[in-house]
């Protein structure tokens, strides 16, 4: 194994020898071609460029035979193979910094630093992450995926380098077009193209997608400069980062390992800020990725390779979330007029594709850019309109001022889509959407709903959409929607809380969203351990329902369950309501743990969690009779009470 990391960057612990480390798998090991010789870019280093293509093919195959088999982020990945060459050649990782924006496309990187193995577990519970990873290399620097952040980073690192006298060491950030049009990325291009004493190296990845076309002006001002041998707009006149204080060394054909080395050997001796463009096609060299109209397979599932196409699965899935948020648009757009709908440069995955097809007047893709999202939303809605802002979860933390103190301190008719809510899986800690139950529960009049099933997301959509008294938040997780959950009784009007099964006053069962059918499961299961419980599902979860507080008085125990965070969410908000109505009821959270969670399995990450059926019996059980789990004893207060007025 080679090991040509001379001084790793401050952060790491590893030693050389465990730099390459990849997490125990099953990985099976290519033997034959030049990937077997490449554990590290000291072996990149000494291949004779004329074998360079060479690899590249081999890589773009593996590529191909491994993230059809697991998933992943397949286009984005083919269109950056000679990038990542390229750049570990011209580069000496982990003593120069290599830092990747979003971290989607660093599988080749992966390839390039020893971790070909850990492929076969590629975004699996244990295996290797699909993002950088500083547990895995001392050539992993950056693991969050919120886009727009590289740029940042890299100014941080040269001004360490340049107070530590390391002047010799090269940071280098590499940002897709998409990334570039985040609020972040441009306000580190403020800072870096100001500091001639202190070289950065941009090497902007432009494939002219985000998921979709990249929007925007700047967008079209990359468009010109792709154009060959166009360096500028129009001869003479200095193109948007020479005027920002950049050396433009551009457009270079990404493909071309040959003229991208040339460009960063140019880049490195220049010792000042410097853009690197290079020109690339996302799911290059794979037919069915750049054939993709979609978003050339940014990001896949399981699929033939042959085909490109997802395996036969028997019978048809289940409607996801997404499909029926995507549905459900269509209507409301149709029913009322004054709805507008905003993505940030993701149309496809937030389901809003089809309401810009039906409505194109009435749908803004603003670019990765959601604090500019809801505060156009804000603007939006000051001018009459009910704007949807349909975004991951996860991605709404960065526009939290936006949502409070642009949208809800003005009490504006702003309602938030968050997909991807919850526990997402395979995406990893800065991708699950575990936050926005906290962070958005504590904006002043803001509404947030969390839907068990398709009809009621349908219900809650339309309620959103007719709140005009302030923000509003619908959310549901990445998942198939389950089966439809009938409520027998919904408490305190056509908002209210609806009881799912009432069984006793052992315990009251507050579910949050989806996990309205795990707790029904353990309610069963109660019933056979003699616990009679009462199940209800809030539909609006923040703020707190009194009726959650009535019906709180009239049982020994209250249990929520919620994806996201366990305290200061949902259930922390029930206690407190609990409290402040003078009631000594004990209430148990169950939730997320306040840690960044690994990737995996959603159901299994939420089992882990204990928000899975057993673990809510097995706390409901442990909380009725502290110490003696699962043992049949008669309700402490004999048989069900009949509570008030509703039984
Ligand atoms: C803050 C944020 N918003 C949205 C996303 C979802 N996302 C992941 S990659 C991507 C497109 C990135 O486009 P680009 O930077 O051009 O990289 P490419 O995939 O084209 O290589 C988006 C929108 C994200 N990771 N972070
Ligand atoms: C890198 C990124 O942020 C997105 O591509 C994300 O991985 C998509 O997640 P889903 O696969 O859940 O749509
Ligand atoms: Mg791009």
């Amino acid at each position: 194994m080679s090991a040509d990391i001379a001084t790793a960057v401050p952060h790491a612990s590893q030693d050389a020898a465990s730099a390459a480390k990849t997490p125990a798998g099953t990985g099976t090991t290519i033997t034959s071609g030049l990937l077997p010789r490449i554990n590290g870019p000291g072996d990149l280093r000494r291949l004779p460029p004329g074998r360079l293509p060479e690899l590249a093919g081999e890589i773009r195959r593996f590529l191909v035979d491994k993230v059809s088999a697991t998933g992943g982020h397949l286009g984005p990945n083919l269109g950056a193979v000679e990038l990542s060459i390229a750049l570990h050649r011209v580069f000496a990782s982990p003593r120069d910094a290599i830092v990747f924006d979003t971290g989607h496309q660093a599988y080749v990187h992966k390839i390039l630093t020893g971790r070909q193995g850990g492929f076969d577990r590629l975004r699996q519970a244990g295996g290797l992450s699909g993002y950088p990873s500083r547990a895995e290399s001392v050539h992993d620097l950056v693991e969050n995926s919120h886009a727009s952040t590289a740029l940042s980073y890299a100014d941080g690192l040269a001004r360490a380098f340049q107070l530590r006298g390391h002047t010799d060491r090269h940071v280098v950030a590499v940002i897709g077009d998409g990334a570039l049009t985040g609020g972040l990325a441009l306000e580190a291009v403020n800072n870096l193209g100001a500091a001639p004493g202190r070289p950065a190296i941009i090497v902007l990845n432009d494939n002219g997608r985000s998921y979709a076309p990249t929007v925007g002006g700047l967008a079209s001002h990359l468009a010109t400069l792709r154009r060959p041998g166009v360096p500028s707009p129009r001869p003479g006149v200095p193109n948007v980062f020479e005027s920002l204080g950049f050396s433009y060394l551009g457009p270079v054909d990404g493909h071309d390992i040959g003229a991208l080395e040339g460009a960063l050997r140019q880049a490195r001796a220049l010792r000042r800020p410097v853009v690197v463009h290079a020109v690339t096609v996302k799911g290059k060299g794979y037919g069915p990725a750049e054939n993709d109209r979609a978003d050339h397979m940014h990001g896949i599932g399981v699929l033939d390779p042959a085909t490109g196409r997802p395996h036969d699965v028997p019978g048809a899935a289940p409607p996801s979330w997404t499909s029926l948020f995507a549905d459900e648009m269509t209507v409301i757009g149709a029913e009322h007029p004054g709805v507008v709908a905003i993505t940030a440069a993701m149309p496809g995955p937030t389901g809003l594709a089809e309401f810009a097809t039906r409505f194109p007047d009435r749908f803004f893709d603003v670019g990765i850019a959601e604090q500019h999202a809801v505060a156009c939303a804000a603007g939006l809605a000051l001018n009459g309109m009910h704007p949807i802002v349909a975004m991951y979860a996860t991605f709404c933390n960065r526009a939290f001022d936006q949502a409070l103190m642009d949208v809800a301190l003005h009490r504006l008719p702003v309602t938030f889509v968050l997909d991807r809510a919850g526990i997402t899986g395979p995406d990893g800690p800065s991708h699950h959407g575990m936050w926005d139950l906290v962070l958005l529960g504590m904006i002043p009049g803001l509404r947030i709903a969390a839907p068990r099933d398709a009809t009621r997301l349908r219900e809650l959509l339309h309620e959103a959409v007719g709140h005009d008294g302030g923000p509003t938040v619908v959310r549901y997780p990445k998942a198939n929607a389950g089966p439809d959950i009938a409520a027998p009784r919904r408490l305190g009007g056509p908002d209210g809380v609806d009881v799912l099964s009432q069984h006793g006053d052992q315990a009251l069962l507050v579910a949050v969203g989806p996990l309205a059918g795990p707790c029904l499961a353990a309610a069963a299961q109660l019933r056979h351990h003699g616990v009679g419980v009462t199940v209800v599902d809030p539909r609006w979860v923040a703020p707190v329902s009194p009726v959650l507080v009535e019906l709180a008085a009239a049982h020994h125990l209250v249990v929520t369950a919620e994806d996201g965070l366990r305290t200061g969410g949902v259930g922390t908000a029930i206690a407190t309501a609990c409290a402040d109505a003078g009631l000594t009821t004990p209430v148990r959270t169950l939730g997320l743990p306040r840690e960044f969670i690994g990737h995996g399995e959603r159901a299994h990450l939420l089992a882990a969690a204990g928000l899975d059926h057993r673990s809510i019996t097995a706390s409901v059980l442990e909380a009725v009779r502290p110490g003696v789990p699962g043992r049949t004893a008669p309700s402490p207060a004999g048989e069900p009470r009949p509570v008030g007025g509703w039984s």
